[in-house]
This record gives structure tokens, C-alpha cells and sequence, in this order.
């Protein structure tokens, strides 16, 4: 299904049977990522006295499973500022439109101390002069271990404030990483690359241009297959009213650029 879309004031010609799916599945075993010292998920079927909501057990007509889980902690989710505030925001009532053009760029964050750190000149280096609405990071080394990694306690690498300072400045709405955060795991609730991303200057009283329409994509993983450069991204979250929904992000190639 070939598509041929306007946007500005140039004609972009994708192939939606063609997706590529930047999202991990969530499952209920030790494949599943965690972060944020969480248990695996949880998907079991329905017990209500001796009937369990499992065909294969022989006394339902229907598989009727209960899941619990955690979207910050199990795998790839979008959030909005409600992740940081004192107030209740709803990423399901900020992102209200799917379809950005994105840039994907591969970055290897550098060691500072302890910590591996994504740099503003990294950022800036990667998106040479663009400025598309997303930007979709891929942290290198891209193993495949990062599918299935439990990061609790592993301080993993995260994006420097003057990074994300940087994708404010130039306008990127949205920002989608392979990480469990785009700040570092214990930082006292500093959550500078947070608060910067989306201009929070207060999290007790929001500033009316903080960034409620952006949102930040955690976890996803970007297969080496896909190679660094510009794409259509759809990105879709289920209805949670909640700071962060489960969310599936798919890379449309660009297949002409008119
Ligand atoms: N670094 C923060 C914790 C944090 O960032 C966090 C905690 C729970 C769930 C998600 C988190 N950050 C996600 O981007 C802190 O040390 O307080």
C-alpha cells in the first residue's frame, strides 16, 4: 500500500506494508525488560472458584486473561509531562495526532566518571542541520540483549540536560530512545533531561508554555537492520488516562521526497 503524503510544502511517498516496528513485545516471562526494581509481568487467566478463563483447561469457551504490569518499567511507553508533575496530566489527552517525520540517529554515549551520557554536540552531530518533529535514538552498542535486559540498579545511560535543552530549542515534539530513561537512574528526582525536554520549570505548579504536547518514547529497540536517516513515524499509544500509556512506534521508510 503505497502512499503519497503532503506535508509543508513537500510530497513524501512511503509504503505502509513495509513498517517497521520499533516497539518490544511485553510478555509475561524473564524476556520481557524491566526497570525501576519491578517483577516480571503479570498475564494469567481469570479464576473465579473452580472456572479458570483458559480454553485449554476445558472450562471456558474463551482465553479471558487478567495482565499486570507497569508501563514505565516493561517495555516501550510514551509519556507526557504528568509523569513529572504535581497535577494529573494524561498523555492520552496530549497526543492527540500519530504521524510525525522523524530522524533516527545511532549514538555511542561517552563515558563522564560512572556514567555514559549522551552529549548535546552528539545530538546536534547526528541530526546535522535537520530539525524533523521526532528524533528516534538508537544507543550503540545496539545489542540484542537490550530486548530482555533488567537495567534496575545498572545505571544506565541517559541524555545530558543541554541535550535535551538542545531538541527544545529546535523544536523536536517528540523523542523516542532505547533506554529506560532519558535521565540517570538515582538523581535525587533531579530529572533534568525531563524537565528540560519539556520546559517544566516547576513540577508543583506548571508554567503555561511547559511542553504538554510532547512526549517522550522510552524503550523501544531499533533493529541494526534499520539504517540511520529520515522517516515517517506512527506513533501510537493505547487510551490510558494516565501520564504513560503502553505505546507501539512504527518507522515508515521514505521511499521518495519531492
Ligand atoms: N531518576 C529518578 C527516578 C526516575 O527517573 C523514575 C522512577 C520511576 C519510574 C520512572 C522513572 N523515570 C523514567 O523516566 C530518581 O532517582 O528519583
Amino acid at each position: 500500500m503505497i502512499a503519497t503524503i503532503k506535508h509543508n510544502d513537500k510530497t513524501l511517498t512511503v509504503d505502509f506494508s513495509q513498517p517497521l516496528d520499533i516497539s518490544l513485545p511485553l510478555t509475561n516471562d524473564n524476556q520481557n525488560p524491566i526497570a525501576w526494581y519491578q517483577d516480571e509481568p503479570k498475564i494469567e487467566p481469570v479464576t473465579m472458584g473452580d472456572w479458570i478463563g483458559k480454553v485449554s483447561e476445558g472450562k471456558s469457551w474463551t482465553n479471558f486473561n487478567n495482565i499486570f504490569f507497569n508501563p514505565h518499567a516493561h517495555g516501550t511507553h510514551t509519556e507526557c509531562l504528568g509523569h513529572i508533575t504535581k497535577d494529573f496530566y494524561s498523555v492520552n489527552q496530549h497526543l492527540k495526532t500519530f504521524f510525525f517525520l522523524a530522524n533516527l540517529i545511532s549514538i555511542e554515549p561517552v563515558e563522564v566518571g560512572d556514567d555514559f551520557i549522551i552529549t548535546k554536540e552528539q545530538v546536534e552531530k547526528g541530526l546535522n542541520g535537520t530539525n524533523p518533529e521526532a528524533i528516534v535514538i538508537r544507543t550503540l552498542p545496539n545489542i540484542e540483549s537490550k530486548k530482555h535486559k533488567n537495567y534496575s540498579h545498572s545505571n544506565p545511560p541517559y541524555l545530558s540536560d543541554k541535550a535535551a535543552t538542545y531538541l527544545r530549542e529546535i523544536g523536536i515534539k517528540h523523542l523516542l530512545i532505547d533506554l529506560p530513561s532519558v535521565d540517570k537512574e538515582h538523581d535525587e528526582g533531579k530529572l533534568l533531561a525531563h524537565k528540560a525536554f519539556w520546559n517544566v520549570k516547576d513540577v508543583n505548579q506548571v508554567n503555561e508554555d511547559a511542553r504538554f504536547n510532547c512526549t517522550i518514547t522510552e524503550m523501544i529497540f531499533v533493529d541494526n537492520s534499520i539504517k540511520d536517516g529520515s522517516y515517517l513515524l506512527n506513533l501510537q499509544i493505547a487510551s490510558f488516562e494516565n501520564d504513560a500509556s503502553p505505546s507501539k512506534p512504527i518507522l515508515y521508510k521514505i521511499i521518495a521526497n519531492h
